[in-house]
C-alpha cells in the first residue's frame, strides 16, 4: 500500500493512481467533517445566533466542561451569557436563554412543548420527568396527579410526622452519644423512606440505618453519569446488559440503587402477579393508583412502571433533602436567625413535643427560611430544554420551529436586580408580600420547582416535609456545626441536581436539646 505522499507524486508525475481504501476512508471522512463545520457555522438555521464557534461547531465543547471538567458547563454559559448576551447557542442544535422574566412566559405560557434529551440521562427513558412527547407527558401526569394533591398528602401526613419522629429519635441518640449527625446523610434517608412509603407502601428503614444508609451517593453518581449518556446515549442499555455485580465492583456506590432496582423490578412483578405488597397504614400507593389509572397498557408494561417508580422515587429524595440541609446550614450558621425562628416556634408551641402542619404554615417568619432554601437549593441545576413545534419568538429573534431552548433555574434565583446579595441567605427578603422593581410579585421568580404542565409533581409533597422537619429540629434542639462551612452547601458541580464540593463530608452538627 502506497503512503498518501506516493499517490500524489504518482498523480503529479501522470501515473497511473490506486487509491487504498483506507486513504478513501480518510478522504470521505474529512470531507464529511468539513461539510458539517461549514454547514454548522455558517448554514444551520441556528448559525445566526451568538456564542463561541466552538460551541456551534460541536457538542465535545458541552462533553468537555461537564465530563472533563465535572458538570462545569452551566457555570461556563453564565459566563458566555456575560459575553454574548441574553440568547446563545450552546450546542450545535440548543439555544440558552438567561432572562428571569422570560421564564414562566416560555415553560408556562407555551403549551405542548416537548422535552428533548432528558430521556437519555438517566437509564429511565419512559419515566414522566424524561418523557420526550408532551401528549405522552400529559397522559401519564394525569394518572398519577390526584396523588399528589394536598388533599391526598394530608391523609398521608401520618406517616411523615412518623418518619419525622424517628428523626428526632434519631437526634436525642446523636446528643446523647456526643456525636456529630450527618445533615447531608440524614435527610435523603428520611426522605428516602417518605417516598418509599408514598410510592410502594413500604420503606427500607433507612433513617434507622446507623450511618443513614441510603441511595444518596447512588443519585449522585448517576447524575454525573448522565453527563456521559448525553453524549453517549448507549451507556445505559450497555450497562443494564452487565451483570449487577460487575458495575457494583466498578462503581460501589451504585449498590443501593442497584438494589433498589432489583427489588423493585421483583416488587413490580409480583403486583402485576395480583399479589399486594403494601405493608404500611398509607390508603393508597402511587403504584396501586397508577395499576387502577385508565392509562393504556403500554404505559402499565413492568419496564415503564418500573422506569415510573425510579424517577418519581428519585425526584423525591435529593432535592427535598438538599433543600432541607441548605435551610438548616444558613438556620445553624446565623444565630440571629436561629433565635427568631426558634422563638416563633416556642410561642407557637409551648409544648416542645407538639408539631401540627397548619400552625406551622401560619408562622410568616418560617415561610421565609424556607423560601429562601427552596431558592437557594435551585431544585435542579441542569439547563431544562423544551421543544416546540413552531417558531418561538424572544425578543428580536425568531427561534426555528424543533430547536432545543433551555434555561437553567439557578439563573433566575441568582439574578441580582430581582435578588440582591443573590448568594446570601436572607429570609427577610420574602416578608411583608415583596415585589419586584417592576412591580412583581417576588414569589413569581420562586421557580425552583419549575413552571407550567411539567412543574415539580412533588411540590405539595415538599413543602410539608419541609414544615414538619424543619419544625421539629428548630423547635426541640440547638446546633453546633463540626467542621462544616458554606463550601458544604455551595454549588460546586451541576450533576443534574446541584452537588456541593466532591470532597465535602457533609453538614455534621452537635445536638443539644432545648428546655424551653
Ligand atoms: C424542594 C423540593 C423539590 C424541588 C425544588 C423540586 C424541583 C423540581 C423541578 C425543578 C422539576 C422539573 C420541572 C421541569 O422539568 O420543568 C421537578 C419535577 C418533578 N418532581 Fe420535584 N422537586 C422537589 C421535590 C419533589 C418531591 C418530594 C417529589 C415527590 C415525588 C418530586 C417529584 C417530581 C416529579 C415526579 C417530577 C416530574 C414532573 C413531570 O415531569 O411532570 N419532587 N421537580
Amino acid at each position: 500500500m502506497l503512503p498518501v505522499s506516493d499517490h500524489l507524486t504518482a498523480a503529479l508525475s501522470g501515473l497511473p493512481l490506486t487509491l487504498s481504501p483506507v486513504t478513501v476512508a480518510c478522504a470521505v471522512a474529512l470531507s464529511y467533517l468539513l461539510a458539517l463545520a461549514v454547514y454548522r457555522l455558517y448554514l444551520h438555521p441556528l448559525a445566526k445566533f451568538p456564542g463561541p464557534k466552538l460551541a456551534a461547531l460541536t457538542s465535545w465543547y458541552e462533553a468537555y466542561y461537564e465530563i472533563v471538567l465535572k458538570g462545569q458547563y452551566s457555570r461556563k454559559i453564565t459566563d458566555l451569557h456575560d459575553k454574548y448576551g441574553p440568547i446563545i447557542r450552546v450546542t450545535p442544535h440548543e439555544l440558552h436563554i438567561r432572562d428571569s422574566r422570560f421564564f414562566d412566559q416560555f415553560y408556562a405560557k407555551n403549551q405542548r412543548l416537548d422535552k428533548e434529551g432528558w430521556d437519555k440521562r438517566f437509564g429511565s427513558p419512559h419515566g414522566l420527568i424524561a418523557t420526550v412527547k408532551a401528549d405522552h407527558h400529559k397522559r401519564r401526569r394525569a394518572a398519577i396527579n390526584p396523588m399528589f394533591s394536598r388533599r391526598s398528602i394530608l391523609s398521608f401526613i401520618h406517616i411523615i410526622y412518623r418518619h419525622v419522629e424517628t428523626l428526632s429519635a434519631r437526634m436525642q441518640e446523636f446528643e446523647a452519644r456526643k456525636e456529630p449527625l450527618n445533615l447531608s446523610l440524614a435527610f435523603p434517608a428520611l426522605t428516602g423512606d417518605i417516598i418509599m412509603d408514598y410510592f410502594f407502601g413500604f420503606n427500607y428503614g433507612q433513617l434507622e440505618h446507623p450511618e443513614f444508609a441510603s441511595f444518596h451517593d447512588a443519585f449522585m453518581k448517576i447524575g454525573a453519569t448522565g453527563h456521559i449518556a448525553t453524549q453517549f446515549p448507549s451507556i445505559f442499555p450497555i450497562m443494564n446488559s452487565i451483570p449487577d455485580f460487575i458495575t457494583e465492583w466498578i462503581q460501589p456506590a451504585a449498590k443501593p440503587l442497584l438494589q433498589f432496582k432489583r427489588d423493585q423490578w421483583a416488587l413490580i412483578g409480583r403486583t402485576l402477579k395480583g399479589e399486594d405488597i403494601k405493608t404500611n397504614d398509607a390508603q393508597r400507593t402511587i403504584f396501586q393508583e397508577i395499576l387502577d389509572s385508565k392509562l393504556p397498557p403500554e404505559d402499565k408494561t413492568h419496564q415503564r412502571l418500573a422506569d415510573e417508580a425510579q424517577v418519581v422515587v428519585g425526584g423525591g429524595v435529593e432535592t427535598t433533602a438538599f433543600a432541607l440541609t441548605i435551610a438548616c446550614f444558613h438556620i445553624i450558621n446565623n444565630p440571629r436567625i436561629y433565635e427568631r425562628l426558634h422563638k416563633d416556634l416556642v410561642a407557637a408551641f409551648p409544648n416542645r413535643a407538639d408539631l401540627d402542619l397548619v400552625k406551622l404554615e401560619s408562622l410568616p417568619y418560617f415561610k421565609a427560611c424556607i423560601q429562601e432554601a427552596v431558592r437557594l437549593s435551585y431544585g435542579l441545576s441542569a439547563r431544562n430544554p423544551r421543544t416546540y413545534d413552531k417558531p418561538l419568538q424572544y425578543k428580536q429573534w425568531v427561534i426555528p420551529p424543533k430547536t432545543i431552548v433551555a434555561m437553567t433555574i439557578p439563573e433566575v434565583s441568582h439574578d441580582e436586580d430581582i435578588f440582591p446579595d443573590s448568594y446570601s441567605y436572607i429570609p427577610e427578603r420574602w416578608l411583608n408580600d415583596p415585589k419586584t422593581s417592576d412591580g412583581l410579585p417576588l414569589e413569581h421568580f420562586l421557580v425552583s420547582f419549575g413552571k407550567g404542565s411539567r412543574s415539580c409533581l412533588g411540590i405539595n409533597l415538599a413543602w410539608v416535609e419541609l414544615y414538619l422537619t424543619l419544625g421539629m429540629m428548630f423547635r426541640r434542639y440547638k446546633f453546633e456545626l463540626f467542621e462544616a462551612d458554606e463550601s458544604d452547601v455551595r454549588v460546586a458541580h451541576d450533576f443534574f441536581i446541584p452537588v456541593p464540593r466532591l470532597d465535602s463530608k457533609g453538614v455534621r452538627v452537635f445536638v443539644t436539646s432545648t428546655r424551653d
